[in-house]
């Protein structure tokens, strides 16, 4: 699969071809937006140590990503607005230099296991929305 832009490409009119680095961008500003996934929430079995936070056995812990997904200091004055252009230089460009700050899937290790296969499907579905 080699994305919307191969898939367009088979169209004749040019004026539809939208680069992949653009649809990149409308899906990452799509997830940043309306994630409505429930966050992951692990679970400390032992006495954890993150850094100088020490987390004791039996608490559960989440972190809310559409508080961080919508954090105006993150993300600037226009947080709250669907704005694609804001990815056109990356996550951490968008996001102050802070990555992290951008985890529509989670992170790493218990990281999303159909992430490849949830931005494939999106990207189809955008496509056959286009054509029609
Ligand atoms: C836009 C669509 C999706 C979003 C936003 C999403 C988001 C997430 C998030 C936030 C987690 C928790 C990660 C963590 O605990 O740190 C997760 C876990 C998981 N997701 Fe997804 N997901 C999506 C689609 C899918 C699809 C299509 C599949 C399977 C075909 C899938 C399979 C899984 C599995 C198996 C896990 C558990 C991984 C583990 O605990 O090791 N997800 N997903």
């Amino acid at each position: 699969m080699e994305g919307l832009s191969i898939l367009l490409s088979t169209w004749k009119d040019s004026r539809f071809l939208l680069p992949r680095k653009s649809v990149t961008m409308i899906l990452n500003e799509v997830l940043r937006l309306y994630l409505h996934a429930i966050p992951g929430c692990q679970h400390t079995y032992k006495e954890t140590k993150i850094r100088d936070l020490t987390i004791p056995a039996g608490v559960d812990i989440t972190l809310p990503t559409l508080l961080i997904h919508h954090d105006p200091w993150l993300w600037g004055d226009d947080a709250g607005e669907f704005k694609p252009e804001r990815f056109s230089e990356g996550v951490s460009k968008a996001s102050r230099g802070q990555q992290q700050a951008f985890f529509p899937f989670g992170w790493g290790p218990r990281t999303c296991m159909g992430q490849n296969f949830a931005i494939m499907g999106a990207k189809v579905a955008l496509a056959i929305l286009l054509q029609h």
